[in-house]
């Protein structure tokens, strides 16, 4: 039995001289929803490639699901679950064709690849969409599929790299529900995300920027922290305070700290 589904302990990412992720050691128990909250190039991406072991740290050390970063990348890829914002679906295949292609990749028995393409189409209530042409589905459909794609192997722990990025609200909260349905299957889950509301929901955060961890906790841990009204301003209060800067504006949702940063 492992303690913690991830942990890594001072993970650090150089690309030429460019430090993309600085120091970062996180613990994710089993079940709980995680999320890492951060602008447009904090390093979420980045951290997140280390953690399904397809980019090797460039020092740290850790493990996720009970493999080495360093030695058991093939394991980690195996074992967990992979959405990304880009959705990799085919678009000029069928729903079921989809789910039939990812099954194949995971080299699963015929009869369970059956039987877990039904109880997915299930879940993402795609029954009846099961012909339709991938490119034909509107964005909140295609989310679901992709989804259900990236659950088919039953992973332990799910990553999902802004998975919500250009969804409608609606489609959010239905994706949502599932997200916390699966966790109470005690499917691990790791989001990142630029929206505050979906942050909320994770059971704890660390906020990401400039490649470092500024703070985790639980979401009500860290606006009683710095006695503030909602994590909006507890992010902006972590980054002024250890950064230095002044951020005068909202930045979320609307990804332009960055921006406006590099600016100053
Ligand atoms: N392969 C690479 N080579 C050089 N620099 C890279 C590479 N991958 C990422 N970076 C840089 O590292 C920084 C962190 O990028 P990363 O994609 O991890 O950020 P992010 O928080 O995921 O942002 P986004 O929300 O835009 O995906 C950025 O400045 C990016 O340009």
């Amino acid at each position: 039995m492992i303690d913690y589904v991830v942990d890594v302990k001072n993970l650090r990412k150089v690309f030429n001289n460019y430090v993309a992720v600085d120091d970062i050691s996180l613990k994710i128990s089993k079940g709980k929803i995680f999320g890492l909250l951060g602008p447009n190039g904090a390093g979420k991406s980045t951290t997140i490639r280390m953690l399904c072991g397809v980019l090797t740290p460039t020092c740290g050390e850790g493990k996720v699901l009970g493999y080495d970063l360093y030695k058991e990348g093939e394991k980690i890829k195996q074992n967990i679950g992979y959405m990304s914002q880009k959705f990799s679906l085919y678009e000029d295949l069928t729903v079921l064709e989809n789910l039939k292609f990812y099954s194949n990749i995971y080299s699963l028995s015929k009869n369970t690849i059956k039987r877990r393409i039904e109880e997915l189409i299930e879940m993402a209530g795609l029954k009846g969409k099961e012909k339709t042409i991938t490119k034909n589905l509107s964005g909140g459909w295609k989310q679901r599929l992709a989804l259900g794609c990236a659950l088919l192997h039953k992973p332990k722990l799910l990553i999902l790299d802004e998975p919500t990025a250009g969804v409608d609200p609606v489609s959010r909260r239905i994706f949502w529900n599932m997200i916390y349905e699966l966790a109470n299957q005690g499917i691990t889950i790791l989001v990142t995300t630029h929206y505050m509301d979906e942050a909320e929901s994770c059971d704890e955060i660390a906020f990401v920027f400039s490649g470092k961890i500024l703070t985790k906790g639980t979401p009500k841990e860290l606006i009683r922290r710095k006695n503030s009204r909602n994590l909006e301003d507890v992010f902006i209060s972590y980054v002024e305070e250890q950064m230095g800067i002044k951020v005068n504006y909202s930045f979320v949702e609307r990804n332009v700290l960055s921006n406006k940063l590099e600016g100053e």
